[in-house]
């Protein structure tokens, strides 16, 4: 039987298998490679951090990833593939580990946060025509 997710370094072995996969599939690894340009190892500490945080409030996350991916959808935009490709490797990723409450939770929050992510990247251009109208 598989056991719950207790640690950082639990978080971090999740975080590091996820961009193992988003990496190698070209419908998406551009936009960490060629847009974002990120330092995988420096990039994965800090997603880490963030979920440690979401989990366990520890404190080891001081950002703000709305406004991260905001700039990164105005330099390419998001599109529901990138979406439905980051939902799918992290909910895979975080079963084929762990299994308990805490496994549950990180599933329930990366499902939560994307979706909302997704309906403001997506629904971005329909805003401003509203306000343009008004
Ligand atoms: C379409 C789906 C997504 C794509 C393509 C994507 C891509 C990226 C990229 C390229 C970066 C690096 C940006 C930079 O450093 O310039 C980033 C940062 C990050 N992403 Fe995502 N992301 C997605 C969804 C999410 C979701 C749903 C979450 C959380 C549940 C998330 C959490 C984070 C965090 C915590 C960072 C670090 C932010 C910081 O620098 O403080 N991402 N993402």
């Amino acid at each position: 039987m598989k056991r719950d997710i207790e640690t950082r370094a639990d978080i971090h072995r999740i975080v590091t298998e996820f961009y193992q996969k988003m990496l190698a599939d070209e419908r998406v690894a551009f936009l960490f490679t060629d847009v974002a340009r990120i330092d995988v190892p420096e990039h994965v500490e800090k997603v880490t951090g963030f979920w440690n945080d979401v989990l366990f409030a520890a404190g080891d996350y001081h950002g703000n990833p709305m406004q991260v991916h905001w700039l990164l959808n105005g330099q390419s935009p998001l599109q529901h593939t990138h979406f439905d490709l980051w939902l799918q490797y992290f909910t895979q990723t975080i079963a084929a580990l762990f299994e308990g409450d805490n496994a549950a939770r990180m599933q329930q929050r990366a499902l939560s946060i994307a979706t909302m992510m997704r309906v403001k990247m997506l629904t971005q251009p329909l805003n401003k025509q509203d306000n343009t109208a008004r």
